[in-house]
């Protein structure tokens, strides 16, 4: 694994957002008359989401029953291992077909189409990269990540030209994205020889060759070095304030109270509690079955933890 600051790319992106003003977004500030109430309505939903069951056998490992998200905002989901994030995060960008529910995007029904369907109407989630997209460049995962999903806003500027000439427009938007996530150097090297940030950089480049309206992160900050934190912080900040709706899924709790606007609890399968970072790190119930065993520790630290103990 090669050191990101050797690469420079802990130097955050372009226009360094990483100074990203203090004034909240619009859809940030929409949300501070809002009650900090499972369920509660938000005055401008990009995403909202009903009565969503998805079972393992006898586990319900998700039932949401309401579920609004704010447009502009970055929204973090967090719960205990097993609380069924990242299964809400499959059902609903449509990997993995639930026993019941319906959500919508942007106000049309998307809870039965398929995954490539949901991301050509702007909803994207990231994936980390499989074994065989390590044996690819890192532009060549740019590319591939807009054939398999290319976006209804992306499809026009791609029509008015022949195929090769496509394959040139979707070549030029990987060269821009490999330049503003400071990967340039990367662009011919295999994905399998980038470090652990590098690689979470190209994982939210290729959701962004589509670009969509939200972006869905699931543990954008597994695995990176500390320095390398604060540059994909920059990032996805830089997404929000530039009007983008960003999802993530996240442990690490310094990080989900220092960027999210809003945050979501999920408990066995439940939404048990959402709020402003403040509402939620006061949260009784939060506490109970999140914050007061989990506060602040790494995953790893928490594991080694419990099998000491
Ligand atoms: N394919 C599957 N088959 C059987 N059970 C599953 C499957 N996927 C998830 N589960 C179970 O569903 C529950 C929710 O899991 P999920 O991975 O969604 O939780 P999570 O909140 O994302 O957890 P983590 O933070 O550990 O990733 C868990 O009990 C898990 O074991």
């Amino acid at each position: 694994m090669s050191d990101d600051r050797e690469h420079g790319i802990a130097d955050g992106p372009k226009g360094d957002p990483t100074m990203s003003s203090d004034a909240p977004t619009v859809g940030a500030a929409q949300l501070m008359g809002v009650r900090p109430e499972p369920g509660v309505a938000k005055p401008d939903a990009i995403f909202v989401a009903d009565d969503v069951v998805r079972s393992f056998g006898g586990l319900k490992a998700v039932d949401v029953d309401h579920l609004e998200i704010q447009r502009g905002t970055i929204t973090s989901l967090i719960g205990p291992n097993g609380a069924g994030k990242s299964t809400f995060f499959n059902v609903v960008s449509g990997f993995d077909t639930p026993d019941d529910g319906t959500w919508s995007f942007q106000g049309s029904d998307v809870s039965k189409l398929s995954a490539h369907r949901v991301a050509r109407r702007g909803m994207v989630r990231t994936f980390q990269l499989t074994k065989a997209l390590t044996r690819l460049t890192a532009r060549e995962n740019l590319m591939l990540g807009a054939t398999q999903q290319v976006g209804e806003r992306f499809i026009p500027a791609l029509l008015r030209f022949p195929w090769r000439s496509q394959e040139a427009v979707i070549g030029a938007r990987a060269d821009e994205l490999l330049e503003r996530f400071n990967l340039a150097h990367m662009r011919d090297e295999f994905a399998g020889t980038m470090s652990g940030g590098q690689r979470k950089l190209l994982e939210m480049a290729r959701a962004l060759m589509v670009e969509p309206t939200m972006i869905m992160l699931d543990e954008p900050m597994a695995g990176v070095n500390p320095a390398l934190t604060q540059s994909l912080l920059g990032h996805i900040q830089a997404l929000r304030d530039e009007g983008m709706t960003i999802v993530l899924v996240e442990h690490d709790m310094d990080v989900v109270m220092g960027i999210s606007d809003w945050v979501t609890t999920f408990a066995q399968g439940r939404l048990i509690a959402e709020g402003r970072p403040d509402d939620i790190r006061r949260d009784k119930a939060v506490i109970d079955a999140y914050l007061g065993a989990h506060r602040s520790l790494p995953r790893d630290q928490d594991e080694e933890e419990s099998n000491d103990g």
